[in-house]
């Protein structure tokens, strides 16, 4: 089939690829010439293993990008992959989505068939039907459910596994109202549900959609933070936490995956996702107190952290590393990393911070240029008073006599990754 994807950033360009793979003759729309011109050139605009490989193999044939959205006329469906970022107080900004339909619904004016409209970003519910759907209609003077269709079908790849999360999903999510809708839909994803081995297919409504991809996250952010919870328990009890985790991911019914505990959850989607949904919530005259809950704990974990160092010393003045700035291992994203408030306090209380990752330094000094950054973990060590650990890179768990070089061996592990050896002051935060 041939479709268009509007917006090319991590979901947009991944999504091309994968259906450019799959067969499809795909379009990407941006508003962003960098990334139109990269993606033409063949290279793709974000780091995802396997990604540039797809982009190679297909730019030129059967993936192209463009910043006009008259290319949309000559597809059969549209995907809209724009940013939802978060407003101050949490609630979603549907800003782009608003503007990309609008121009969406412009260009559709002059479509003479039919056309399906798919919602892929993380959008609260009702947006599709209430939000997107009336725009368009209004832009396009044409009438939902009659000229053209919208659908939902949320994405649930991870930063770092784009790739082969979307080639090979848990579960695919489509949500509609009309039959029209779910055939073209069934048409689009029965090349890559024959790749994946037919994996389960949800066929819902746009709203529901909406709302698996909310609870998806947010149960997965709360799991996270009831882990924490759970091996804060444990810390004040000298049990350890990993033990106990391990224990009850052999339960079938919890499973050990997102039981991870220690600094807590970043990254582009756990933290504005969840603070969408309970704004969302709250709109409605709902308070969401266990996600809340979720919320509060992860917020406090850096404190918790930083509550370690203070123990052994005010850092006024002192060298502290901070080894692991990206949000997780894998990736250059830095977006709601848990290094970022720790680096904050650490600057606020006057402490001489030097940071090292193996791919996010660039990232993150335009977050902060003005503290230290090292070329590799042993720079970051030498004479540094306390070395604080953020994100779980396998690198820091090889660091051994690279320790030796800390004018005070203080070693705060919150990723549990540091192995534990003779001579350093370590202590795990959970
Ligand atoms: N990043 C993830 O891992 C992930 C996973 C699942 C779902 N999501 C959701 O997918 C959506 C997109 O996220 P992302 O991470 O790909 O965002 P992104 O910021 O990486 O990319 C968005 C792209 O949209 C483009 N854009 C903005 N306004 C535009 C307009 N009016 N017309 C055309 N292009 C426009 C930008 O230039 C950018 O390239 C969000 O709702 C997000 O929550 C993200
Ligand atoms: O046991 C764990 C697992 C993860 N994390 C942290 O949780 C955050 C998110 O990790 P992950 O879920 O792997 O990364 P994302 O790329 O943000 O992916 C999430 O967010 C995407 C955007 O919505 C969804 O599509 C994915 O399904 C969902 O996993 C990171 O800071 C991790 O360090 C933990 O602390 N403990």
């Amino acid at each position: 089939m041939k479709l268009s994807i509007i917006g090319s950033g991590y979901v947009g360009t991944t999504v091309a690829a994968c259906f450019a793979e799959l067969g499809h003759d795909v379009v990407n729309v941006d508003i962003d010439e960098d990334i139109v011109r990269s993606i033409n050139a063949g290279n793709a605009p974000i780091h995802e293993p396997g990604l540039d490989e797809l982009v190679e193999t297909h730019a030129g044939d059967r993936l192209r990008a463009t910043t006009d959205y008259e290319a949309v006329l000559d597809t059969d469906a549209t995907f809209l992959a724009l940013p939802t970022p978060s407003n101050e107080d949490g609630s979603i900004d549907l800003g782009a989505m608003k503007a990309a339909a609008a121009s969406l619904g412009e260009t559709l004016a002059a479509k003479d068939d039919y056309h399906l409209v798919v919602t892929k970003s993380t959008v609260v519910p009702t947006t599709t039907a209430e939000v997107i759907g009336p725009r368009i209609e209004e832009a396009s003077g044409k009438t939902v459910g009659d000229d053209f269709d919208i659908a939902m079908n949320p994405e649930f790849l991870r930063e770092g596994t784009a790739v082969e999360d979307f080639l090979g999903p848990d579960k695919i999510v489509l949500g509609a109202s009309t039959e029209r809708a779910f055939d073209c839909l069934d048409e689009i994803f029965a090349p890559l549900v024959e790749r994946a081995g037919n994996p389960p297919v949800v066929k819902t409504g746009t709203s529901e959609a909406e709302m698996i991809k909310y609870a998806n996250n947010a149960f997965l952010a709360s799991k996270i933070s009831l882990a924490n919870d759970l091996a804060n328990i444990c810390k004040e009890f000298g049990v350890d936490s990993t033990e106990v985790l391990d224990a009850i991911g052999l339960d079938s019914r919890i499973g050990s995956s997102f039981l991870g505990a220690g600094l807590g959850w970043g990254g582009s989607c756990f933290p504005k996702d969840t603070a969408a949904i309970i704004a969302a919530a709250r709109s409605r005259g709902y308070e969401p107190r266990v996600l809340q809950a979720a919320v509060d704990v992860n917020d406090e974990q850096p404190t918790r952290m930083l509550d370690l160092l203070a123990d052994r010393f005010d850092p006024d003045g002192k060298r502290v590393a901070v080894l692991g700035l990206s949000f997780k291992p894998g990736t250059d994203d830095i977006r709601e990393s848990r290094a970022i408030p720790l680096i904050q306090n650490l600057v606020e209380a006057g402490a001489d911070v030097v940071g090292y990752d193996p791919v996010a330094t660039e990232n993150m000094r335009e977050h902060f240029p003005d503290i230290d950054y090292a070329s590799s973990a042993a720079d970051a060590l030498v004479d540094a008073d306390a070395a604080l650990v953020a994100t779980d890179w396998d690198e820091f768990a090889a660091l051994d006599s690279e320790f030796d070089e800390m004018r005070e061996r203080v070693v705060i592990d919150g990723r549990r990754i540091v192995t534990r050896r003779d001579g350093l002051d370590y202590e795990s935060l959970v």
